[in-house]
């Protein structure tokens, strides 16, 4: 699913329409789906220009240490993000109070990139419900300091502030999309939200319910 949203010409539509099909009806998070969302969204990053790529390369290094349990001896077990947490604990696959045997595990990845969803929630509703003249390199620092910015050094912050200043303005942003007129944009933002905020709570409360959400 991940190759055929890379082939074809980049529409923002069909990467937040793959963050869709995550859930499964009993509400379980289904990990390549979740992934295949995340290199669509990394593909979107790498458009707006090489001065992304110190983020992209880490996701895609946290996308690939997904794709790889999948592909292991044990893949099944990471069907669902559920499923995944129960196979790593009752197992002891997670380092839960420091950095140890298992710095790939699949909750400790799966963190950072649901902590990184959050981010993506804040500025897809900041970008929703701007007006014209919004800018969004504001709306991506207002997300990212609201979010990420907690988990992340000064050094990375000072990082992503500059990268943030490099982006383009709202038009040309939802240009970049390739989802149709503003308007158009705004009603798909309006549609794709509530699915990718759902996607975060249920993670969101799994990891709290199993005591996960400082993973080191
Ligand atoms: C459109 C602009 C995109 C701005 C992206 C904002 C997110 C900023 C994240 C900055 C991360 C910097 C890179 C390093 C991070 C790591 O230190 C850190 C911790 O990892 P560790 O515990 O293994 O060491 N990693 C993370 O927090 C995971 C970051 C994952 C970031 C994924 C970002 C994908 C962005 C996709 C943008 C799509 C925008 C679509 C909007 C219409």
């Amino acid at each position: 699913m991940a190759d055929s949203v890379e082939e074809k010409k980049f529409c923002l539509t069909e990467v937040l329409d793959v963050f869709k099909s995550c859930l499964t009806e009993n509400k379980e998070v289904l990990v390549d789906q979740y992934v295949a969302g995340w290199r669509g969204l990394v593909k979107f990053m790498n458009s707006l220009g090489s001065i992304f790529s110190f983020i992209s390369k880490d996701a895609v290094s946290k996308i690939q240490i997904m794709i790889n349990h999948r592909n292991g001896n044990n893949g099944a077990e990471y069907v669902t993000i559920q499923s995944m947490v129960k196979y790593e604990l009752d197992n002891k696959l997670v380092d839960l109070t420091k950095s140890g045997n298992f710095p790939e595990s699949g909750c400790r990845t799966i963190l950072r990139l649901h902590r990184a969803l959050r981010w993506l929630e804040l500025f897809l509703e900041r970008l929703r419900t701007s007006t014209e003249d919004g800018k969004t390199s504001v709306m991506c620092a207002d997300a990212y300091n609201e979010s990420l910015a907690h988990h992340h050094s000064w050094l990375i912050r000072a990082a992503a502030g500059m990268a943030f200043c490099t982006l383009p303005g709202r038009s040309t942003f939802f240009e970049v999309m390739n989802v149709g007129p503003p308007e158009q944009v705004v009603a798909m933002l309006g549609d794709a939200l509530p699915l990718i905020s759902e996607v975060y709570q249920i993670t969101e409360d799994l990891y709290t319910e199993y005591n996960l959400l400082n993973l080191p």
